[in-house]
């Protein structure tokens, strides 16, 4: 179906299906849509600032938060919704939507509901859309990923596990799409590397620094780190966003993650990617070129700017957040990583190394370890030596099919949960 040429600047708008819109990215991609609406005017705004406006075609979620997702379909009037829910989820979803639709006074409202496990694969592939946000925690976000380009739709990606499981494969099928930009990258540190390479830059990069912000546990050692408590874990100092990636910030695992994400997106080798610990999060990330010139993106911490540029590739969204005040004075560290304590990365990047299904058992026995942390079961420093042993442990698969990854990534949470039942039970 082609969409409407938007009245406002004679354009057809962007559309967006946005996965795991409940979520913090998830919401914060709405507000992107929602302010970029606010911001046009008739016959100008999107159309003079050169990008098109954007529209929400589908949303797809989990369970917990079934009212949100009603109320983000109604005002968006997708065409479809998903919930990873039961059927029962999806009547209760439809009864919401309907009672949203009428208290704005809105008949014949009647989205397509999808439920179950695939559900946001099947948004991501029979959605009529020009990007597919996906902002799903967790490796359950690679199938849809893999649907949407499969079906030759760019993904904006904050999903980063997607790449880390499936890396290979999901290559492979963003090649396969022939676009320009089948991957776009929404993670900060991605997006800002992504930027700093725009214009062709590529054949001079000498390496690719990452920044950390050193978590909420910074300068603390091993030892003290065996007693801090998940609620500390959770404080951030300076990202709001979900439990799954907040903890992976304070154990350094998305740090870990992002060295692979990074060298999967932009085929730098690993042994080329520095980490360095920046508490501020406002230089999201650098470029070195071979002839010592560093190049970086520089923004006060706020996702709405990587997503919505994910969301308008290659068009700025103006306004989408807000720029450093220069007239402040500021100050920006740069610390090194103490690997002792902190030795996610050095796994990660054996992991990365071994390639095929390593990096994917890596990623779901942290998941499995991070819940049973939450769960009280173990404590903060364990959640990495799981990985460690179930890395070590792991007899893999070094050109794998997808149902070869899904089969080690359950291999590898079965024992991961084995090696948490034996801890928990021997204390
Ligand atoms: N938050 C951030 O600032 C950043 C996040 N990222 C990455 O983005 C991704 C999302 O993170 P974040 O937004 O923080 O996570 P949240 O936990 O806040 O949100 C996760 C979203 O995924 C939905 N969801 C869960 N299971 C399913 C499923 N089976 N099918 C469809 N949707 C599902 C949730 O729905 P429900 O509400 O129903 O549970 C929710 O909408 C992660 O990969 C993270 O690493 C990267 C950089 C920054
Ligand atoms: C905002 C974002 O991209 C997160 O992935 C962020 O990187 C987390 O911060 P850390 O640097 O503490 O991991
Ligand atoms: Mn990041």
């Amino acid at each position: 179906m082609t969409p409407e040429l938007d009245s406002a600047t004679g354009k057809h708008p962007r559309r967006v299906v946005i996965l795991g819109s409940t979520g913090s990215i998830g919401t914060q991609a709405l507000d992107v849509v929602a302010s970029a609406r606010g911001l046009r005017r008739p016959g100008e705004g999107d159309a003079a600032a050169g990008h098109p406006p954007l529209s929400v075609t589908a949303l797809a979620a989990g369970t917990s938060n079934l009212p949100v997702l009603a109320e983000q379909a109604v005002r968006e009037r997708v065409a479809a919704v998903g919930t990873s829910g039961t059927a029962d989820h999806a009547r209760q979803l439809k009864e919401l939507i309907a009672q949203r639709a009428s208290g704005e006074g809105l008949t014949g409202f009647t989205p397509e509901i999808f439920h179950g496990p695939e559900a946001a694969t099947c948004v991501a592939e029979h959605s009529d859309c020009d990007v597919v946000l996906n902002g799903i925690t967790g490796s359950i976000g690679l199938a849809p990923t893999l649907a949407a380009l499969h079906a030759g739709t760019p993904v904006a990606l904050a999903n980063k596990e997607s790449l880390i499981a499936g890396g290979p494969l999901v290559k492979q099928a963003a090649a396969a799409t022939g676009l320009e930009t089948p991957l776009i990258p929404v993670d900060s540190e991605h997006s800002a590397l992504a930027q700093a390479l725009r214009g062709g830059r590529s054949s001079e990069v000498d390496r690719l620094i990452l920044t950390a912000s050193g978590g909420p546990f910074r300068g603390m050692s091993r030892d003290q780190l065996t007693t801090v408590t998940p609620q500390q874990a959770l404080k951030h100092p300076t990202w709001d966003m979900g439990v799954m990636v907040t903890t992976n910030s304070a154990t350094m695992v998305n740090k870990a993650l992002e060295v692979l994400e990074a060298s999967l997106l932009f085929d730098v080798a690993l042994d080329r990617i520095d980490v360095t610990v920046h508490p501020q999060s406002v230089v999201h990330s650098m470029v070195q070129f071979v002839d010592g010139s560093t190049l970086a993106q520089v923004s006060p911490p706020d996702m709405r700017l990587p997503i919505a540029l994910g969301m308008g590739w290659p068009h700025r969204i103006p306004g989408a957040a807000a720029s450093c005040d220069w007239t402040q004075a500021a100050h920006w560290t740069f610390e090194p990583l103490d690997t002792e304590a902190f030795p996610a990365i050095e796994l990660m990047k054996h992991a990365g190394t071994l390639g095929g299904t390593w990096p994917a058992v890596f990623n779901a026995a942290n998941e499995q370890a991070v819940y049973a942390f939450h769960r009280g079961e173990v404590n903060f420093t364990t959640i990495v030596d799981i990985v460690a042993v179930v890395v070590n442990e792991h007899e893999g698969d070094t050109t794998p099919r997808l149902e070869d990854v899904l089969g080690a990534e359950g291999w590898a949470r079965n024992r991961a949960d084995q090696f948490i039942a034996q801890r928990f039970s021997a204390r």
